[in-house]
């Protein structure tokens, strides 16, 4: 068996896969897919699994260790009969009977990752060896929820999935791009050597409810910030650049990266790219015109620019975003109003 990788060259696989379990094959309903959404608890995590709730043939388990996640971001599926919520860290070994795997265990904003880097590490590497030592034995396809920072601050814009990346690998950012790498690795090895399936996602900044209000990424600081009339502080210079997808289609793309035939890695990202001045002033102008926008000191390593080339996700997976920035940052201003008590002020 072979499979082509991102560059079109074919990657010998050396023994078939497992054989996955009869109940992918069931004639009568059970259930037909079982699955487990590691870091499900998380904000992309939680989003997957009310999409994956809505089909009635999907039994759902989730593996949390509460780090950045919270139950509370499902409670609208504790005690359903398809779902089943397991506190568990994923560098300890698990055994569950399933058919998927989405591995998106693992903080992912830049304050939490570099909280216990060596922790963020052990996460990445041997969360993704025990997930992949799971999805062997059961002979489950695993999708990897990698990430636009394995191109590191990057020398070619857009960034195309062929592009190996410009990354320091002794930084404070390296526990999570260099262990997302090496995740990265690990899961091509045990499908050359093992013929499991996979699937790899490099996801770009994504953002839309649910974020954690402290979580410290720029869209969710902004909207916090603006709501509660604080300056928007913007990390200089402010001219270093992202593109942000919202939540629903980062879903709607993992959901057919998984059920189609390409392994990736494939970018799925939303190409409309910002400065991070311009995103303050988006949000200025949407949120509360009235708040200031102060810049303040970076933190090393911030990559200058970043853009998706979202070319395979279109041609393979057919996928595309379809929810522009200011059409994504109302949904998400609504959801923090809410949580943090603030109603929107009346303009006369
Ligand atoms: N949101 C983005 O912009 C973005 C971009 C690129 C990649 N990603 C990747 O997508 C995934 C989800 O990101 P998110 O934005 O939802 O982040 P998040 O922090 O909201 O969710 C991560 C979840 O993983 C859980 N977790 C962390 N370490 C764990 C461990 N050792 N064992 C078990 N659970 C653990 C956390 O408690 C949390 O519920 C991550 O793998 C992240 O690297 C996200
Ligand atoms: O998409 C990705 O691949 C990665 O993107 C983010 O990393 P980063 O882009 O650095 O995310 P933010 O912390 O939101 O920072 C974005 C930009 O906003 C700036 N920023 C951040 C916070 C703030 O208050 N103000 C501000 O200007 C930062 O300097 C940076 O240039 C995520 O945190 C990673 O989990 C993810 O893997």
């Amino acid at each position: 068996m072979a499979n082509e990788n991102a560059n079109g060259n074919q990657h010998t696989v050396t023994r078939s896969p497992p054989p996955p379990s009869p109940l992918r094959f069931s004639k009568f309903f059970q259930s037909n897919m079982r699955i487990l959404v590691t870091g499900g608890a998380g904000f992309i995590g939680s989003h997957l699994v009310d999409k994956l709730m809505e089909n009635e043939k999907n039994e759902v388990i989730v593996v949390d260790n509460y780090f950045t996640g919270s139950k509370d971001n499902l409670k609208k599926w504790i005690g359903h009969p398809r779902f089943e919520l397991i506190r568990h860290d994923v560098t300890e070994t698990l055994l569950v009977e399933v058919d998927r795997i989405y591995h998106l265990a693992c903080p992912a904003s830049p304050i939490f990752y570099k909280y216990n880097p060596v922790k963020t590490i052990k996460t990445n590497v041997i969360g993704t060896l025990n997930m992949l030592g799971l999805a062997k034995r059961v002979g489950a396809r695993i999708l990897l929820t990698s990430t636009s920072e394995v191109y590191g601050d990057p020398l070619e814009h857009p960034q195309k999935e062929e592009y190996w990346g410009n990354v320091n690998p002794i930084g404070v950012r390296s526990c999570y791009d260099e262990g997302k790498r090496v995740a990265e690795t690990l899961m091509f090895d045990y499908h050359r050597q093992h013929g499991i399936e996979i699937r790899i996602a490099r996801i770009f900044n994504t953002y839309g409810p649910r974020m954690n209000i402290d979580d410290g990424r720029v869209v969710s600081n902004f909207i916090a910030q603006a709501i509660r009339d604080e300056p928007l502080t913007v990390q200089a210079p402010g001219t270093q650049t992202r593109s942000f997808c919202y939540v629903s289609d980062m879903v709607d793309g993992l959901i057919r990266l998984m059920e189609g035939e390409h392994t990736g890695p494939i970018n799925i990202g939303n190409p409309g790219e910002f400065t991070m001045m311009e995103l303050a002033e988006n949000v200025k102008e949407l949120i509360n015109p009235e708040v200031s926008v102060k810049i303040v000191e970076n933190t090393p390593d911030d990559p200058r620019q970043r853009k998706p080339n979202i070319t395979k996700a279109k041609e393979l997976l057919g996928w595309e975003p379809k929810i522009t920035l200011r059409e994504g940052l109302p949904f998400m201003e609504e959801d923090f109003r809410q949580r943090l008590g603030v109603p929107k002020k009346q303009i006369n």
